[in-house]
């Protein structure tokens, strides 16, 4: 597999920004080809930095946001509307401006609605089966300061579940403790690949994740797309590229 891209921008606001353009024309792309496009996003400080660029970008409105689908990567275990949520995070930013139907706006259910968080990773596993998602079109994923990405966690006992699409994670090094994480192999299962990452210190883990590094001991270097996997970094995240 060819060495993925990586695109260096000038600062936070500059990744946000052509991230969120470069969002726009890979789903006009996509609803160019399919009837429906899959996009999903993100927790975390440019999970929602995308959502804010998006919801401002003058393009946006070509989008017919009908026809996107948008999933989480992950989601932590809290109640509905909890401010710890990465749904509640995103919303916040402006996703409900998009023109989204609600129904097109796939939240994992947290324990105001499920037992545990391995009955919402089996009802989330179930509704990207209800919408047959065979391939999410975009994965925009953060990279934490250890290299993981979505909730699997460098040398956690969750990281390395296989042959099922969400996985439960307790106990996670990055609160909150309980979690809802798309596996590595689900993940995987996307056309393209976005590690959005922004921040000197993510320098180390952008460069294990570019150069190569177990899957243990860093997650991001080992999750591709099948068409196409993309570093969008700001300076200080690629400052150890050399
Ligand atoms: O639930 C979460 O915490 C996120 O999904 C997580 O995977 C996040 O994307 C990274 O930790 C990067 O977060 P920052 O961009 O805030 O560093």
């Amino acid at each position: 597999m060819s060495a993925a891209p990586v695109l260096v921008h000038p600062g936070r606001q500059a990744l946000a920004d052509a991230s969120a353009a470069r969002l726009v024309v890979a789903l006009l792309d996509a609803l160019a080809e399919r009837d429906r496009a899959h996009v999903s996003m993100t927790g975390g400080s440019m999970g929602s930095q995308i959502v804010r660029s998006l919801a401002a970008e003058p393009a946006r409105d070509a989008v017919d946001w009908g026809r996107v689908h948008v999933w989480w990567g992950d989601e932590r275990y809290l109640p509905a509307g909890d401010p710890d949520r990465n749904d509640t995070q995103n919303d916040e930013a402006g996703l409900a401006s998009l023109g989204l139907p609600p129904g097109n706006v796939h939240r994992v259910p947290g324990p105001d609605l499920t037992a545990s968080a391995e009955d919402a990773a089996e009802a989330y596993a179930a509704a990207l089966e209800e919408h047959a998602v065979d391939l999410f079109d975009v994965m925009v994923l953060g990279v934490g300061p250890d290299g993981h990405v979505a909730s699997l966690f460098p040398h956690h006992p969750a990281a390395p579940t296989a042959g099922r699409p969400t996985v439960a994670v307790h106990d996670s090094p990055k609160p909150p403790p309980d979690r809802v994480s798309l596996t590595r192999e689900r993940l995987e299962r996307s056309r393209e690949v976005w590690f959005l990452v922004a921040g000197g210190d993510k320098a180390d883990a952008v460069r294990r994740g570019v150069q190569g590094s177990s899957f243990a001991e860093t997650p991001a270097a080992n999750v591709h797309g099948e068409q196409r996997t993309l570093w969008l970094l700001d300076a200080d995240a690629a400052a150890d590229l050399g």
